[in-house]
């Protein structure tokens, strides 16, 4: 097999994408739904994979910006994309876009890539660590009582279209962004996202609903549903198909998910993704009766392990040498000192003794505060050399927060 890398050109794309699909089965999504891909396609910094007139490899890399612990906003490439023909699979098309994408990412000055998979055990080997968790929900709101705060009653909720509120929607969603490690600013054109509802795909329910939630005049929070009617002989049972709720305040989504547990005709609400802290989880007598489903979502690579690490703050005072394994990106390979503080921090190469060994894998599971060091050491994944280093690395990572992303890309 005689192979080239190229960067996607706009005349490639049918091509390109066509590949795509086939690596994701061949299903052809939506028309309106390929046409945002195709418009949000970060070109320049795509790539194939060609084998004579055949596109054979997929990979694109959006430049985007994290929120990390601290509030920082961080450059990072979230891939993307990635696609195998079935006929070139396991024969290192993969491996070669990984290298390529990399190094490229590197040469951006981008310290962070971060991806969400299509499978946990792909990207482990190419220095991705699984950093943030999702929790799919399926309340019961048969059974499922909320207590809510003081301030609830007072909120008003107003239904609209969801094309009308979505600037209102995107204001509420930009100062969530800040609040929580693991969001991503919005980038041109990435409103529409959320707002993707192609009839196709809506598998009997109905078309995408916004409830806004108002205070003082201003829009609080706003919740994206559609609705799916069922009939019984023993009657109504509809479900709630929740895409999305945001607040800024805790009256607001408590309103919010009063709202929702009370549709008329419907005895469930189910979400796919939630943070794994959501006050939902608070709000409800009975927590069983929602089914809590944790799942990996955000894998984070390091790609310039001093400069990632000193754009976050830390919760606690640390000093600690790393001493960091990197086979795929070797730049990043052995110790680093960090030392930082809720102010800010730096992060510098080290002749000292290491204190903590571990790869950049964990580095990257760490890096958002969700995963516990202390929980890789407890698997072997992170050997403690200095005492007492463990315990000052693992509470210094960690956050009030937990990181999350509210969609995949
Ligand atoms: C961020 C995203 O876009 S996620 C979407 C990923 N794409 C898909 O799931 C679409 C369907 N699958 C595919 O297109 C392909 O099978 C891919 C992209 C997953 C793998 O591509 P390939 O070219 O077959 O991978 P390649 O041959 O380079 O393998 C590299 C390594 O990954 C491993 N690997 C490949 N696919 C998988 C998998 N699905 N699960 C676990 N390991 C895998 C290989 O065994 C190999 O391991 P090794 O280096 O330890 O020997």
């Amino acid at each position: 097999m005689t192979t080239e890398i190229r960067v996607l050109r706009q005349a490639d794309w049918d091509v390109w994408y066509g590949t795509v699909e086939l690596a994701f089965g061949g299903v052809a999504e939506a028309p309106e739904e390929a046409a945002l891909w195709r418009e949000l396609t970060p070109f320049e910094r795509s790539i194939g994979v060609w084998d004579g007139p055949e596109v054979v490899g997929t990979t694109g890399a959006f430049a985007f910006r994290i929120t990390v612990p601290g509030g920082a906003a961080v450059p990072a490439a979230g891939v993307t994309m990635v696609g195998v023909r079935p006929t070139h699979r396991r024969r290192g098309v993969l491996r070669a876009m990984m290298r390529r994408q990399l190094d490229d990412v590197r040469a951006w000055g981008e310290p962070v890539a971060v991806l969400t998979a299509s499978e946990a055990g792909i990207y482990g080997r190419f220095g991705y660590g699984i950093a943030t968790h999702n929790m799919r929900v399926a309340v019961d709101t048969t059974r499922v009582r909320l207590a809510v705060p003081g301030g609830t009653d007072e909120v008003r909720l107003r239904l609209s279209k969801p094309d009308e509120a979505r600037d209102a929607c995107e204001a509420v969603y930009a100062r969530r962004v800040a609040a929580r490690p693991g969001m991503l600013e919005r980038l041109p054109g990435w409103a529409a996202l959320p707002l993707l509802d192609p009839a196709g795909q809506r598998a009997g329910a109905s078309p995408l609903q916004c409830v806004l939630a108002e205070a003082g005049g201003e829009v609080v929070g706003y919740a994206r549903y559609a609705m799916n009617p069922e009939w019984t002989p023993a009657g109504p049972n509809g479900t709630v198909r929740l895409r999305d709720v945001e607040a800024l305040t805790p009256a607001a989504y408590a309103a919010l998910w009063r709202y929702l547990c009370g549709i008329d005709l419907t005895s469930r609400v189910t979400c796919f993704s939630l943070p794994v802290d959501d006050p939902l989880l608070h709000l409800v007598g009975d927590v069983r009766r929602c089914e809590p489903a944790v799942r990996d979502q955000l894998h984070v690579r390091l790609v310039d392990v001093g400069a990632a690490l000193a754009a976050r703050t830390y919760r606690t005072p640390v000093d600690v040498v790393f001493e960091v394994a990197d086979d795929f990106c070797p730049w990043n390979a052995g110790r680093w000192r960090l030392t930082g503080d809720p102010k800010g921090a730096s992060c510098e190469r080290t002749e000292d003794a290491a204190d903590l060994l571990l790869s950049v894998r964990e580095l990257g599971a760490a890096y958002l505060g969700g995963v516990s060091l202390a929980a890789l050491a407890a698997a072997g994944r992170v050997t403690e050399v200095r005492e007492g280093a463990l315990e000052e690395a693992a509470t210094a990572f960690g956050g009030s927060v937990a990181p999350w992303l509210p969609h995949g890309f």
